[in-house]
């Protein structure tokens, strides 16, 4: 019932999702355009949300991106004629609704999924997998059927097991392609260069922190002593930078007082993980992020660390390099809550 009135609404509001009003007479048919600029097509899904507008508006922004694909269960038709109006490349199309998923997918080459609940204060980010777990599971069954080569940047909580839930549906699908699943963690890289950079007296434009493990709590684990530019810390430094680092999002929840968790500075950091995601499918040399992807570094089967992204999307994983006596305790505690968070994602779809 309630997805046949959204599917009504949205044909009334998108009759052929044209940017060009029905209203003047003048249709998309009857326009001189000669089709897409290049680029690339992604689509958001979950674009309505504290996320997903600001993550629209700079896409929108994006040189790369000629077809940008705005989905989500509420509130498109408003974000897409607002983002719509904006005299940058990118063509805008909204979506409404399960009904609209499919054509929301069909033909992308990247998609992001910040769709999903974000926490309130005092919840720690696995108390939001009853709700995103299912949401996620269902966009990536969408992705299955409509665009399996598409590559995906999952940013929907908790990442250390939403990764392992849309790898185990793209593997019940067969279209599992490990290089093409990344889950963001970039938010933790930036906001370690921006701790890092203030600590050291730095631009943070000039800093680069890698941040492996997961991203949640202890599983996300700065390696300061491979600071660029190298650095030397003091054990103060050290344990403070770590635990305003791993508690990051944290601090955000609390200042944002029941009002959500981060969106701003995550959009910032989803448009630098997906401009890096389209610079290498253009065949960019040296691109390099950190990302929580399928992986043979540890012993676990999903951990972030150092990936190439290439024409294929993760086409090498790094190894961790070099780590102090400090990094070696911060990786085992990282990888005992890593494994039970992954193992939560596969079961929930296998059972
Ligand atoms: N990976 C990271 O670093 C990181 C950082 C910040 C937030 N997050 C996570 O991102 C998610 C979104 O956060 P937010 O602040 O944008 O939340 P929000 O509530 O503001 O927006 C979420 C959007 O998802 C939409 N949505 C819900 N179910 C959907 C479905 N089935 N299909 C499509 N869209 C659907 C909602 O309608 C809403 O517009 C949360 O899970 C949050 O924890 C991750
Ligand atoms: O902290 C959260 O719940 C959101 C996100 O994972 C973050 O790191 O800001």
């Amino acid at each position: 019932m309630e997805n046949q009135r959204i599917a009504k609404i949205s044909a009334h509001l998108y009759p052929s999702n044209s940017q060009v009003e029905d209203n003047s007479g003048l249709r998309k048919e009857n326009c001189r355009a000669k089709g897409g600029a290049p680029g690339f097509k992604v689509a958001i899904l979950g674009a309505a949300g504290g996320i997903g507008q600001p993550l629209a508006l700079l896409m929108k922004i994006n040189p790369l991106v000629s077809v940008l694909h705005l989905y989500d269960v509420v509130n498109t038709p408003g974000v897409t004629a607002d983002i719509g109006h904006m005299d940058t490349g990118a063509v805008v199309r909204g979506f409404l609704g399960q009904a609209q998923l499919e054509s929301a997918l069909s033909g992308m080459d990247l998609v992001i999924i910040p769709a999903g609940v974000p926490r309130k204060p005092g919840m720690t980010r696995d108390d939001l997998f009853n709700i995103n777990a299912g949401i996620v599971r269902t966009l990536c069954e969408g992705i299955a059927r409509s665009c399996p080569r598409a590559i995906v940047n999952l940013i929907s909580n908790p990442v250390n097991s939403t990764v392992p839930i849309a790898a185990e549906v793209f593997k019940k699908a067969g279209t599992y392609d490990p290089k093409r699943l990344l889950g963001v963690t970039t938010l933790d890289v930036v906001r370690a260069n921006t701790f890092v950079a203030e600590v050291l007296g730095l631009d943070p434009r000039e800093v680069n922190v890698p941040v492996v493990g997961g991203h949640s709590g202890v599983t996300i684990l700065p390696l300061l002593s491979q600071v660029k530019p190298p650095s030397s810390f003091t054990q103060q430094e050290i344990e403070y930078l770590t635990d305003r680092i791993q508690n990051g999002g944290t601090e955000v929840v609390e200042a944002k007082a029941g009002a959500g968790s981060a969106t701003l500075s995550m959009a910032y950091a989803a448009v630098k993980f997906a401009d890096a995601c389209l610079r290498g499918l253009r065949g960019d040399a040296g691109v390099v992020e950190c990302a929580f992807v399928d992986s043979k570094v540890t012993e676990l089967p999903f951990f972030a660390s150092k990936v190439q992204l290439g024409r294929n999307g993760a086409e090498e994983v790094y190894q961790l390099g070099p780590l102090n006596e400090y990094e070696r305790v911060g990786l085992e505690k990282a990888k005992k809550e890593l494994a039970a968070s992954i193992q939560k994602g596969i079961s929930f779809v296998r059972k």
